[in-house]
């Protein structure tokens, strides 16, 4: 039975979910990274929000870990490198929170237009200032909007009801959705010109750290309003203090800080300044969405191999899971099988499916012919990891799906180039469960894949077979499963042939020696 750990505050539905579906579960928050060190061995996934920093050492200590899931969007307290590097699984709930998300921000909007919680905390102190209290209208102002993705175009389409005129900067914004989205689609240095409200919806990276620098604080309208509720990092802090006392900024709300826990900032204290200890997210509404989503994806993963909101490797339906289960094994034999005749001389690896595996999603095909190929040189590979290997070392991929009819109902074929050219073995399902391979190195050779294996060629000669069976006999090897093709009569002859036990280095030897072998390999599956 899988075992997952909640460790941040999540609502008590993912908890439940996981116990429906047989996954046994123990919410304990509020650890040190010591203590999350010292336990996290023990489970097959971990549930998290944005308190748990997920590090290279968690993950280095989290030995049986297969999945990682964010019960919510940002996942930069997650080492994602480092996750797949060790193959495991990250995924995120990219739209469970976005319009609480987005509602938090226009409540900060109106927040700082009306100096809300200053007028509260007056108010109950029996001051009555009625005076002092001089706020804006967002009615016709214009709202800038840095990120235009899930969040900001909530926020864009909340704002225009508000009559307000959104510009937008987006680099990744198409002038066709900004269109749809009814905001005007400029650059940073415009929105700073422009807006008398600025909100961030970013997440946090090199091109958005510091997205709001001292010199571009500067270049904001005098009187210009910051809402923050994305991610602290965006906005350099020191220069917003700076530009709150003297006046040029009039306010800023901020939900996300750079360090989190923010006990203690320069900030607390100033005019102008609201902030939130990252609330973003919390509503009951967007809680439930989330904690429900994020068991049901990692559920999904650890009992059917379903990837749902992956950061890390492509989407795999919980119903399409079942359905590539015997191609994924297909491909990973293919990909051992070639990875192991060829090892380091591999340059380029091309994956082709014709028949009913082009019906299918080809990406989980790809990740397993890679995860069988990697594997030669790790045992630590698998899906997740195995492209990121693969691309570290060079290799040159390519897919192809087929229209065509083939010879069979269903194909996966493996090619391989290294100098000496291009190479492939080719596989099918047999009654659409069992892997097959069906031809190696323009040979037809039909064989099950599995355990240890012998790969030999030699020259099609009457006396040979017989020659082999004494050999492995005397070295009291049983052979398990025989399987022979030929190029052609007389010529190359390729054999298969599945042994009960190891194969050592001397019998590999002996059998090299034998007249007329020109390779010999031992494989393992
Ligand atoms: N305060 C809170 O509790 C919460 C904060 N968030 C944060 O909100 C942020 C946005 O979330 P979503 O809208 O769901 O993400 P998203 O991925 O849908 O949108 C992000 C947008 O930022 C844009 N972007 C990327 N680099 C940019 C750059 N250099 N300049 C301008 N735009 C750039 C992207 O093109 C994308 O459209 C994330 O950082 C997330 O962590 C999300 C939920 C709750
Ligand atoms: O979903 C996000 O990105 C958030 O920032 C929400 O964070 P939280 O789950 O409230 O710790």
């Amino acid at each position: 039975m899988p075992k997952v750990l909640i460790s941040d505050k999540m609502d008590p539905l993912a908890a439940q979910i996981f116990r429906n579906r047989g996954i046994e579960v123990d919410e304990i928050t509020g650890k040190t990274k010591d203590e999350l060190i010292a336990m996290i061995g023990q489970y097959d996934g971990l549930a998290i929000r944005s308190a748990t920093k997920v590090t290279k050492d968690v993950l280095a200590a989290a030995t049986n870990l297969k999945v990682v899931g964010r019960a919510g969007i940002g996942v930069d307290n997650v080492d994602i490198p480092a996750a797949s590097a060790k193959g495991v699984v990250v995924m995120n709930t990219p739209f469970g929170n976005s319009i609480t998300t987005a509602e938090h921000a226009i409540a900060l909007m109106f927040a700082l237009a009306r100096d809300l919680p200053e007028a509260d905390k007056s108010t109950q102190a029996g001051k009555w200032e009625k005076n002092r209290f001089m706020g804006v209208e967002v009615t016709n102002k214009v709202l800038g909007l840095i990120g235009a993705g899930n969040i900001g175009s909530i926020v864009a389409d909340r704002a225009i009801g508000l009559k307000m005129k959104v510009v937008a900067y987006d680099p990744f914004l198409t002038p066709e959705r900004a269109v749809e989205m009814g905001v005007e689609k400029v650059n940073l240095d415009d929105l700073l010109a422009r807006a008398d409200f600025i909100t961030l919806h970013t997440p946090l990276t090199d091109s958005t750290k510091n997205i709001l620098s001292k010199e571009n604080l500067a270049k904001t309208k005098k009187g210009v309003r910051i809402v923050n509720c994305a991610r602290g990092g965006l906005i350099d802090e020191a220069a917003l203090k700076e530009a709150l006392d003297s006046g040029h900024v009039a306010g800023a709300a901020l939900d996300v800080f750079v360090t989190e826990p923010a006990t203690e900032s320069p900030l607390f204290g100033t005019p102008g300044f609201i902030s939130t200890p990252h609330l973003g997210a919390s509503t009951n509404e967007a809680q439930v969405n989330v904690a429900i989503q994020v068991a049901e994806q990692m559920a999904d993963f650890l009992l059917s191999g379903g990837v749902t909101n992956a950061l890390n490797m492509p989407s795999l339906s919980a119903e399409e899971a079942p359905k590539l289960k015997p191609y994924m094994a297909l491909a990973e034999h293919l990909g051992a099988l070639v990875g192991q005749l060829e090892g380091d001389a591999i340059k380029a690896v091309a994956i082709e499916v014709e028949g009913a595996a082009a019906e299918l999603n080809q990406k989980p095909i790809t990740g397993a012919v890679l995860a069988g190929l990697m594997g030669v040189y790790s045992d630590t590979v698998n899906m997740v990891n195995a492209p990121f290997l693969a691309k570290e070392r060079g290799l040159d991929l390519r897919e192809v799906r087929h229209d065509r009819e083939g010879d069979y109902s269903t194909l996966v074929r493996v090619t391989v180039t290294t100098a000496e050219g291009a190479k492939s073995v080719a596989g099918t399902l047999f009654a659409n469960a069992e892997p097959r391979l069906v031809e190696i190195y323009g040979v037809k050779v039909e064989a099950d894949l599995g355990g240890t294996m012998l790969y030999i060629v030699n020259v099609d000669a009457p006396g040979f077979i017989g020659r082999l069976g004494s050999t492995l006999g005397e070295a009291n090897v049983n052979i398990g499963t025989f399987h022979l093709g030929r190029r052609s009569a007389g010529g190359e002859a390729v054999l298969l042939l599945s042994v009960d036990t190891p194969v050592d280095d001397a019998l590999k030897a002996k059998i090299a020696q034998l007249p007329g072998v020109k390779t010999a390999k031992a494989l393992s599956f």
